[in-house]
Order: structure tokens, then C-alpha cells, then sequence
């Protein structure tokens, strides 16, 4: 996190042997000030470790230190190429060190010399390939050599050395910006020190101190950040409360067909007060697949509608569209509630009336995709906006609401279980609900993983199922690079199975189906006319057919945890024990580990975790849309700890009135002025 000390701020040209035009190279590396260079932290380290020769490893790069035993001998080959070896002893052990290339090297050795050789070793001709040379003893300090990421001419060499230059000349004009209190009861070294440490680290443990600082001050930073921009936009949109009696909202909850359990209760009072808050609600409900987040939304637009309001509800996709826009037509049929259904297939005369509804107020609940709040509609009061799977639905769009003059509550659903640690930081500016408890009667899920050699027996399992009234789904696999290859697979799994069940219907489902085809078949399934249905991965989200209770996937390795978890949470959501058999010969240890894992555990967040753990981050959302906030220092998986604290004594700080007076926090309190949070202007 930059401050903004003047003699930091100035330009690297101030040290010695940077001249203009390094100058310009070091700034196309985004390296300008004398702060950006005690910022560049290095990527990796050279372990320089002089070891005793015994120990080296084969093949390995090793740094050993010896005496110059023999005239070096230098061998031309080509124009420009050479090879010099020289004997060295290196404890009573004499050892060949080659140089290529280097054959001006010879002039400067003389027997008796000691050199320091880094290199690759060779055990059997006890060798050294040699990398980098220093004349005499190992440096203790030079233990850990820093590696930068560089470019154009500037090598690392001259880098580490500029580095360690700036450090030297400017190292005491590093302030603090941590309070003195918060450094010694996480026992954090002070940034001039911990800069010092990460460049030239004495040892691994000085290094870890380091990093533990800089992973602190960097998590913390964002969160006040995020934690200071919610605190203003919520003060901004002050006065904004919807006025409705829980009472109404609560006997609407007693007409529908059974009782919320306690986890929907909770949160949907956790809603409620939200939207009778005159601050602006923005927050973040998930739940496990299954867990009914469909009846919360219905509880939090039917008190919209009390207070006057209409309601948009976003999601993914077409087909869930019309689902939901069907199921809360059931859920309001004792209300007289207006549900009116937008997606891009509905065109002209149609397209017109329900715009037109929407415009005039008497649509009270609209449904469709992302175009409902964008191009041509407009509502006569739009209170509350809900979208379903949040990660589609980013600032841009708030910002586009705001645009046209809205000022909604918004609520974020997701049925992707989002692991605490990734939600509040990437969600660090939104308040979160979770449902963490399924409906009652609700049987586990069996899960068995199986060879691709046992297809014939589970298709002989389905067909029994089929017989006794149940459904299934069976996903084809999954190959990434080509949504045409995976509709052919479809295609090609579909025209197998209609052979293999004679007396059973099978239908086709894929991406490539029109939204009319699409709609036939999904209500096809749903009327239960179709007994197996083919299908890609497009009925991952948020499908709901509680007839259905076997799923059977294809290549099931080659889906991460959270997106086999999504599917096979379209079985199991009836009173039917349900069977979801996972199909794959995976070849890796991770595929064989996620199999085992999805075998062992139902629970979402927990299969949440480990996939965060096996793939890393950014692919959890994949890379493209996931907005997630990236860290020099600071690592989502491993340092999650460190953000719980970051977090935790965020909050306390922004809470607290001396925060804002006190000088131990006029370093902090800069940084944030220097952001622009605290004007309203940006968040980065
Ligand atoms: N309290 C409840 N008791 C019994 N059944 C319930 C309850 N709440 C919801 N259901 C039923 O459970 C099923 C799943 O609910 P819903 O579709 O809302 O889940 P969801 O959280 O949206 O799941 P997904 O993310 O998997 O789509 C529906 O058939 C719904 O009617």
C-alpha cells in the first residue's frame, strides 16, 4: 500500500547508475518512484545455501564454495561458443565447475582462489554447471537471493542491486502505518524492517515475518476499503424505506403448502428488516442447492408489493425463467399478484403489452434475464432487484440501475455455496445471509462413483426406476474448449440410450435447442411425458423436477466439485432417495480426489472449500467473470485466517470514533483519503 511520503514519491532516477533511459525501461515496468521499487516484491528466492556435497541432490541447482585447484582449460567450439572448467575443492572433494561462454573468466582466476559457484549439479561426475559466480566466501546474507519479474534490459541483478540501493539511501523514510498497539499484539515487524526483510532476507523465518506484515497490511487495507465504500454508498442512499407490515408478509408465508424451516425464516427476516431500513439494502443470500432460496425471494417481493413497490427477478437463464415465473405464479395464487415473464424470445405485440405493464406499475413482479433492466424497460417503481447467481451480476449493472434513476434494494442469490473466506472478500461490501439447513424429509443423496465399464448395469438400475415412476437425468461429458462438441455428445448419448430403454420416452436438452424447443422439452420433463432426459450442463443451475431422482454423469473428472455438486443437486428435492452415480476413469490424483470427495460429503460448502483448494481461486468463478480482487502479497487459499482478522479489525476500526480522530491511524486514515472511498468517487 503506497503512502505519500515526498522523498519515496521520487523518481528512481535519483540513484546512482539510473540514467534516462533506464529510467523510461524501469517505468514501462510500472516501476517510476522510489516507493514502487520497495514494492516490487521479488516472486521467488534463491535458496543460496552453501550444503555439504553429500547432500546435493542430482539435477538439482546448488550453491557450493571451494578453492581453485587447477589452471582453468578453455575449449572454442562455433564462433562464438566456449567451455571453461576449472578444478575446485570443495571439502577434500574435488569437483569440476564448467563455465559456457564466460572464457574471459580465465584471466581472472588464480589458484588458491575461493569462489562461491551456483549451478546445476552433476552427483555422478561431480560437476557444477555454473550459473553465477562470487569471488570468496558464502555471503550470510546472501542465503536467499530475491528473484524480480523484470523486462527489457533491466536484469535482475541490476534490479536487486537498485533495490537495495533505494533501501540503503531511503530505508528510513519508510513510516508506519500500522498502529504500534495492533504491531505488537500480532508480533508484526515494523515496515521499514519488514521491507528490509523482503528484499535482503537474512533467513526463511525473517522472510515469513515479512510476508506475515505485508499479507496483514494489504488485507486489511482492502477491507477498509470495501468495509468504508459500503458504510458511504449505504449513507448515500439514506431515506430510501419500504414501509409494509411483517404481519402481512408472515400471513402470506401461511398460505403456502408448508412451513418455512428455521434457516428461511431467519433470513427472511433478516431481508425484511432490510428493506424497512431506510438504508439500502445490498446483500448476498446463499444456500445449498435445494435449500429453498426460490420461497425467501417470493417472501421478500410479496412485502415489496405490500409497500408499493414492483420487483425484478433476474437469472441465468431462459429456462429458469419461465420456471420460476411459473412456480411464484403457484406460490401467489391466493394474492392476486401481477407475475409477468420478459426474456429476448418474447417479441412484438407481446413484447409491447408486458413493457407497457411494467411501465403503467400494474406488472407487480417481473421475471426474465439480464435485458429486463437494461434496453427498453422501464418500471414505474422499481423497489427491489433480485438476481439469481450473483456473480453475473456485477457493479456495472448497479451502476447502470442508478443510471436510470433507480435506487432498489438489491439481493444477491446464490446457489453456488460460496466459501466464507471468498465471500467476504470478494462480497466484502455486502451484508450475508445463508440458509444452511434443508427442508424436513429430505433424504441424502447416495452417490456412487463408477468405471465407464459398469454403463450397461446403471442404465438396467435407471430403467427399474423409471418403471417404479421415477425420472433421471443423464449429463454428457463435458468438453470445455467446444460448446459444438458438446452438443454432439448429447446427441450422440441421446440416439444410444433411445435404443437401449424400448418402453421408456427420452429427451434431448442442450444449448444449441431454440428457447421454444427448450421450454417444450423442460415441461415435457416436468409433466413427467419424458422419463430420461440427455442433457449438457444447461440444466446445472436451478432446474426443479422433485420427480426426478437418479442422475448419471458422464466423464464426471472432468467437472469441478462445486459444478458436480450444482447438478446433482437437481435430484433429491422430493420425498423419492435419490441416486446420483458419477461415471469417470480419472487418470490424475485430483480427479480421483474429487470423486472420492463427492462420494464422502453432500454438504455444499464444505465440497465449496476443497474445490477452492484443489484449483485455486481463480478459477473458483472462472477467470473471466470473476471480478475477484487481486493481491500482491496475499494469498485467498492460504491466507484466509489472516482475512478473517483483516476483516474483523476493519470493522472495529470504521465503528470506532477514534479511528477517525486518532493520529496512530492518520497512516491508515491517509491511505483511504488517497483512494477517493471517502468522497464516494471509486473503489479499487
Ligand atoms: N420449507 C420447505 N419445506 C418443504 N419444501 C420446501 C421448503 N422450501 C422449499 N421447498 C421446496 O424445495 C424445492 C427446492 O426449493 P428451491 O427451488 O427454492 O431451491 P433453491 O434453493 O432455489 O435450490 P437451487 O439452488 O438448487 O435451485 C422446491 O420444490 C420447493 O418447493
Amino acid at each position: 500500500m503506497k503512502t505519500m511520503n515526498k522523498k519515496l514519491g521520487q523518481p528512481v532516477g535519483v540513484l546512482p547508475g539510473i540514467g534516462e533511459e533506464k529510467e523510461k525501461e524501469l517505468q514501462q515496468i510500472g516501476l517510476s518512484t522510489i516507493e514502487d521499487l520497495f514494492h516490487h516484491f521479488p516472486y521467488r528466492y534463491e535458496n543460496m545455501e552453501v550444503e555439504p556435497v553429500e547432500n546435493l541432490r542430482h539435477g538439482d541447482r546448488v550453491t557450493i564454495a571451494g578453492m581453485i585447484q587447477s589452471e582453468p582449460a578453455v575449449r572454442y567450439y562455433g564462433r562464438k561458443k566456449s567451455r571453461l572448467s576449472v578444478r575446485i575443492l570443495v571439502e577434500n572433494i574435488l569437483v569440476t565447475a564448467v563455465f559456457f561462454n564466460r572464457a574471459f573468466l580465465k584471466g581472472k582466476m588464480n589458484s588458491g582462489d575461493m569462489l562461491t559457484l551456483t549451478g546445476k549439479w552433476d552427483k555422478y561426475k561431480l560437476t557444477i554447471t555454473v550459473q553465477d559466480v562470487q569471488w570468496g566466501s558464502p555471503d550470510p546474507s546472501r542465503k536467499l537471493q530475491p528473484v524480480y519479474s523484470v523486462g527489457g534490459s533491466v536484469t535482475v541483478k541490476k534490479l536487486t542491486r537498485w533495490i537495495q540501493q533505494a533501501l540503503q539511501s531511503f530505508g528510513n523514510e519508510v513510516e508506519e502505518v500500522l498502529p504500534e498497539a495492533l504491531l505488537s499484539s500480532y508480533r508484526l515487524p515494523a515496515r521499514n524492517e519488514a521491507f528490509q526483510m523482503i528484499h535482503m532476507p537474512a533467513d526463511k523465518e525473517k522472510l515469513k515475518q515479512a510476508r506475515r506484515r505485508f499479507v496483514y497490511e494489504e488485507l486489511l487495507m482492502f477491507q477498509l476499503k470495501m468495509q468504508t465504500f459500503k458504510r458511504q454508498e449505504r449513507l448515500a442512499a439514506d431515506g430510501n424505506s419500504q414501509e409494509f407490515s411483517k404481519a402481512e408478509v408472515n400471513a402470506f408465508l401461511h398460505t403456502l403448502p408448508f412451513p418455512l424451516t428455521g434457516a428461511q425464516r431467519r433470513v427472511v427476516d433478516e431481508i425484511t428488516k432490510d428493506m424497512q431500513d431506510p438504508l439500502k439494502m445490498n446483500r448476498l443470500l446463499q444456500g445449498d442447492v435445494g435449500s429453498g432460496k426460490t420461497v425467501v425471494a417470493a417472501a421478500a417481493m410479496y412485502a415489496c408489493y405490500l409497500a408499493g413497490g414492483q420487483s425484478a427477478l433476474m437469472v441465468p437463464t431462459e429456462i429458469l425463467a419461465e420456471q420460476h415465473a411459473d412456480g411464484l405464479r403457484q406460490l401467489y395464487a391466493q394474492t392476486g399478484l401481477n407475475v409477468v415473464l420478459l426474456t429476448g424470445s418474447i417479441k412484438g405485440q407481446k413484447r409491447r403489452e408486458r413493457n407497457a405493464a411494467i411501465y403503467e406499475g400494474t406488472a407487480d413482479i417481473v421475471i426474465g434475464t439480464h435485458a429486463l433492466i437494461q434496453e427498453d424497460v422501464h418500471f414505474r417503481n422499481l423497489g427491489l432487484v433480485i438476481t439469481d447467481e450473483q456473480h453475473r451480476f456485477g457493479v456495472e449493472q448497479r451502476r447502470l440501475l442508478k443510471d436510470k434513476g433507480y435506487e432498489p434494494d438489491v439481493l444477491f442469490m446464490t446457489a453456488t455455496p460460496i466459501p466464507r473466506t471468498l465471500a467476504i472478500s470478494v462480497f466484502g461490501d455486502m451484508d450475508v445471509s445463508s440458509i444452511d439447513e434443508l427442508p424436513a424429509g429430505r433424504k441424502p443423496i447416495k452417490t456412487y462413483w463408477v468405471k465407464h465399464g459398469m454403463l450397461e448395469r446403471i442404465l438396467t438400475f435407471i430403467d427399474k426406476q423409471v418403471k417404479e415412476g421415477r425420472q433421471a437425468y443423464v449429463i454428457c461429458p463435458l468438453i470445455e474448449e467446444s460448446d459444438m462438441l458438446d452438443v454432439q455428445n448429447a446427441i450422440d448419448v441421446h440416439a444410444q440410450l433411445q435404443q437401449f430403454f424400448e418402453s421408456c420416452r427420452v429427451g434431448l436438452m442442450h444449448g444449441r435447442l431454440s428457447s421454444d424447443e427448450k421450454e417444450a422439452v423442460m415441461q415435457a420433463f416436468a409433466a413427467n411425458e419424458i422419463h430420461v432426459l440427455v442433457s449438457t450442463t444447461v440444466v446445472e443451475v436451478g432446474v426443479n423436477v422433485p420427480n426426478a431422482s437418479v442422475m448419471l454423469i458422464y466423464d464426471a473428472d472432468r467437472f469441478g466439485l462445486s459444478q458436480l455438486h450444482q447438478l446433482r443437486g437437481r435430484i433429491g428435492r422430493g420425498e423419492y432417495q435419490s441416486y446420483c452415480v458419477l461415471m469417470a476413469d480419472p487418470k490424475g490424483e485430483t480427479g480421483q480426489e474429487r470423486m472420492r470427495i463427492m462420494q464422502e460429503t453432500e454438504d455444499g460448502f464444505k465440497l465449496s472449500e476443497k474445490d477452492l483448494e484443489l484449483r485455486g481461486p481463480g478459477d473458483f468463478f472462472g477467470r473471466k467473470q470473476s471480478g475477484m480482487p487481486e493481491f500482491k502479497m496475499a494469498d485467498l487459499v492460504h491466507d484466509y485466517r489472516a482475512l478473517e482478522t483483516a476483516r474483523r479489525d476493519a470493522a472495529s476500526f470504521i465503528q470506532s470514533r477514534s479511528f477517525w480522530n486518532d493520529p496512530q491511524y492518520a497512516g491508515l486514515r491517509s491511505i483511504l483519503e488517497e483512494s477517493g472511498i471517502l468522497d464516494g468517487t471509486k473503489l479499487d
